[in-house]
């Protein structure tokens, strides 16, 4: 299986390369040059197996034989066997004909540690084979981060540095990051919104030279090795909903779109899903887009569902290649559009395909509180404000008899204060973090300027 980039000029790599690169040479982002299908047969077949066997098939389509069929299994069964619930992603009904997918039962609480705990395995695996150290970087609103450093801490063939704005992740997220202590594992609080890091981090990405120096490999979702292992989830889901004999659809509550383009990914290969929802909080770029074809920035608002505070949507970028029919010109004319002045119109053309496969909503702050509340009323169920600004949208769309799946991406004991103000319930973290407050804090705080945060990994990174 081999990958490119999204804008076309960069060179086109294998599964191991492209997972070292993290974003493509030319600003870019990798995508598979096609996508592998599944057939019914083989999606049927999917029932009844592990979360890891599942796993182990879909991730190995792209992997090829790149690593070592034995290896992988052992990478796989090793990232999920950190889980704490036996099915690594169960589903809850919520009220009728509507599930929650729970994908919060990784160390840290969150949904990116289904695809951190497996990204740091394969990292180390390629690193140790080729007898290199690397530098990784990645831009935090709270959950990338913490899954991350938990996933990363103590490697000895990484050193990992993430940006996280400062002031404006929770109390919980900050601290899952910067009480780790392992010292291959910094912390930097930026003085900007998500939005700055994300920038810094690409703009360190194309900066070849420190590129290079460093050898800089990134944790975002901008890394094809961050969405492979989410699209696992779309097909286990599915299928204990009946898929393939049975549609089913997705709302995803969403910021960067990395989570919502593996669900795409998965219906390009062959998963029956009816819709794609994308659900924004009030920083709602994504759903003015679907509304009106043009990606317009008009600033961020702080929500309490503080992880989807962003305006550059990285992974927005991957369906828009793809709703262009893989026209890497019209790509680079919209992200210069974007970077010149701020938005873009879509192709009447991209804009068609995009709203045949997605529809979008938005929630308000006051929404996301009421369907807390409402959730726990109704069937005693506590949601986390990113899952209930999607579980709104949800509700929402036009009524249907295909079952709709809401994608529950954090855990409620992440955002204490929220919670309880919108449902009277402060959820307790769980025993393994029960000590969290108390624990010994390590950051550095730095300007939103580019070069101090270069010149900050230059001073400690191992891997130049
Ligand atoms: C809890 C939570 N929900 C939803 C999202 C949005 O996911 P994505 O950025 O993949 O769209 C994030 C951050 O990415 C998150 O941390
Ligand atoms: N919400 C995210 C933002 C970064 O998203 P990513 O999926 O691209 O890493 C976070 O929690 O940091």
């Amino acid at each position: 299986m081999q990958f490119v980039s999204t804008r076309g000029q960069a060179p086109v790599l294998g599964f191991s390369d492209a997972v070292l690169a993290g974003l493509a040479s030319d600003g870019g982002l990798y995508v598979p040059q096609s996508w592998p299908q599944v057939s019914p047969a083989q999606i049927a077949a999917f029932a009844g197996k592990s979360y890891a066997d599942v796993a182990y098939d879909i991730i190995g389509r792209f992997v090829g034989d790149e690593i070592a069929p034995d290896k992988l299994r052992a990478i796989i069964d090793g990232a999920y066997a950190s889980f704490r619930h036996p099915a690594v992603a169960p589903l809850v009904e919520i009220e009728s004909n509507h599930f929650v997918l729970e994908l919060f039962h990784g160390p840290t609480l969150a949904f990116k540690d289904v695809a951190m705990q497996f990204l740091s395995r394969v990292m180390d695996h390629i690193l140790t084979e080729r007898g290199l150290k690397a530098t990784i970087v990645g831009a935090t609103s709270g959950d990338t981060g913490s899954a991350a450093i938990e996933a990363f801490r103590g490697r000895d063939t990484t050193d990992i540095f993430i940006l996280h704005p400062r002031g404006r992740t929770s109390p919980v997220q900050r601290l899952q990051m910067t009480t780790v202590l392992d010292a291959n594992v910094h912390n930097i609080a930026i003085e900007g919104t998500f939005d700055d890091c994300q920038n810094i981090v690409k703009a360190m990405f194309n900066n070849h030279n420190f590129r290079d120096r460093v050898r800089l490999s990134g944790v975002n979702s901008i890394n094809w090795g961050r969405i492979v292992a989410q699209i696992v989830y779309y097909f286990t889901a599915a299928v204990s909903l009946g898929a393939p004999h049975r549609k089913v659809s997705f709302t995803v509550p969403t910021g960067n779109f990395g989570d919502i383009f593996a669900g795409y990914c998965a219906k390009a290969m062959g998963l029956p899903i009816e819709r794609l929802i994308i659900a924004t909080n009030a920083n709602d770029i994504l759903r003015r887009a679907m509304d009106t074809g043009r990606y317009d920035m008009d600033g961020v608002a702080p929500t309490i569902s503080p992880s989807m505070d962003i305006q550059i949507s990285s992974n927005f970028e991957r369906l828009l290649f793809e709703g262009a029919g893989r026209d890497a010109g019209a790509v680079v004319r919209m992200m210069d559009g974007l970077k010149q002045s701020g938005g873009f119109a879509l192709p009447e053309s991209a804009l068609a395909a995009i709203r045949r496969d997605f529809a979008a909503g938005t929630t308000g702050e006051a929404e996301t509180k009421a369907a807390i509340a409402a959730t726990l009323a109704q069937s005693g169920y506590l949601l986390d404000p990113h899952t209930a600004v999607a579980v709104h949208v949800a509700q929402a769309q036009p009524r249907s008899a295909v079952p709709m799946i809401t994608l529950s991406t954090a855990h409620p004991a992440k955002f204490p204060a929220a919670v309880k103000d919108a449902s009277g319930i402060e959820p307790p973290l769980p025993a393994w973090l029960a000590d969290l407050y108390s624990r010994e804090e390590r950051l550095s705080v730095l300007a939103n300027e580019q070069s101090a945060v270069e010149e900050f990994i230059s001073a400690r990174t191992r891997a130049a």
